[in-house]
């Protein structure tokens, strides 16, 4: 059955969404076309669809409440919004319903934002957040992963990464932003998956760049000894990413942040704010759950 049938999009304005290129005219109402761009869900019924209220097929959503933005979002009151936080929060009112005390594993590549964006979304929903690589760092007793992979090595800070997310499986309620390399163990999906997964997929130049500004020294497995830090950490992403795209690719829910900033008209992927990802997140999370009424683990 299609999710996406019974749950609106949501629109923002654009200066929810963007950092430095929230400039005068994004500020104003945006005109019809530009309204057109923002929509999230780019999909051949977007168009207009999304500013009509849609009844969800008989049974697919038997304890979701999810189209209270509608009327909202017909009233022309989202687009005239000025406070993402407002957005955030109302979206995530109704996804918390959806979730039913679920908890949310963010997975993908150092630098995406796991720990940025699952900080923001734990608030919005009232979960506790969880960041798996300091939650590995105190049960070592370690202050940080690059000592962990130097003094004890990669296998060891593997086999409690393992550990760590095992333990937090059992716990409803929690945004956890997990290790970039975590997905790479099959027996973490396993732990993985008693919440819902979410891809957070930023373009790799976007996070080399990102990284690069930071320098590589906090990222073990981006530091070399020769290359300026953009090249290390490209060529290092470049690497670990050819081996872990499947992985990344099997979560429940991809946020690509390229398609966001494509439809809101952000040129710069890493202008996309924090807080429009969380909200696409949950978005994207909603229509997730509507398909999947069946997979509940805490009744
Ligand atoms: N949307 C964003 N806009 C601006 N800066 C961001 C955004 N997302 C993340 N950042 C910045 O990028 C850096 C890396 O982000 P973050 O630590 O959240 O990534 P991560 O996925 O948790 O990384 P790791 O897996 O290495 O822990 C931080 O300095 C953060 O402030
Ligand atoms: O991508 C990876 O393999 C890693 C990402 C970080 O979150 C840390 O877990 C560690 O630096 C390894």
């Amino acid at each position: 059955m299609e999710a996406a049938a019974c749950g609106p999009a949501l629109q923002f304005p654009p200066h929810v969404w963007s950092n430095r290129n929230g400039g005068k005219q994004r500020n104003n109402l945006p005109s019809r076309r530009s309204n057109l761009r923002l929509v999230t869900v780019r999909d051949s019924r977007r168009k207009l669809g999304f500013l009509r209220q849609r009844k969800p097929p008989v049974g697919l959503l038997p304890t979701c409440e999810c189209s209270q933005v509608v009327p909202a979002l017909e009233a022309g009151y989202l687009r005239a919004s000025s406070n993402g936080n407002w957005l955030l929060k109302t979206k995530a009112q109704e996804v918390s319903s959806c979730l039913d005390g679920r908890s949310i594993f963010l997975v993908g590549m150092m630098g995406s934002g796991k720990t940025t964006v699952g900080k923001i979304l734990s608030e919005a929903l009232g979960y506790t957040f969880v960041d798996s690589d300091k939650y590995v760092e105190q049960a070592i007793g370690q202050d940080s992963v690059t000592q962990i992979f130097k003094q004890r090595g990669e296998c060891i800070f593997r086999d409690y990464e393992s550990d760590a997310l095992r333990k937090l499986s059992f716990m409803p309620q929690q945004v956890v932003a997990t290790g970039g390399g975590a997905v790479v163990r099959p027996i973490n999906w396993k732990y993985i998956r008693q919440g819902v997964s979410v891809f957070l997929n930023v373009p790799l130049d976007a996070l080399a760049r990102r990284i690069a500004a930071v320098g590589t020294d906090s990222r073990p497995l981006l530091h070399f000894e020769s290359g300026d830090p953009y090249t290390q950490a490209f060529v290092g992403l470049f690497t670990l990413s050819k081996k872990r795209a499947e992985s990344y690719a099997s979560a429940d829910v991809t946020v690509s942040i390229l398609d966001l900033a494509a439809n809101l008209g952000v040129e710069d992927v890493l202008d996309v704010t924090p807080t429009a990802i969380a909200i696409e997140a949950l978005v994207q999370i909603e229509k997730f759950l509507q398909g999947n009424v069946s997979r509940r683990l805490f009744p």
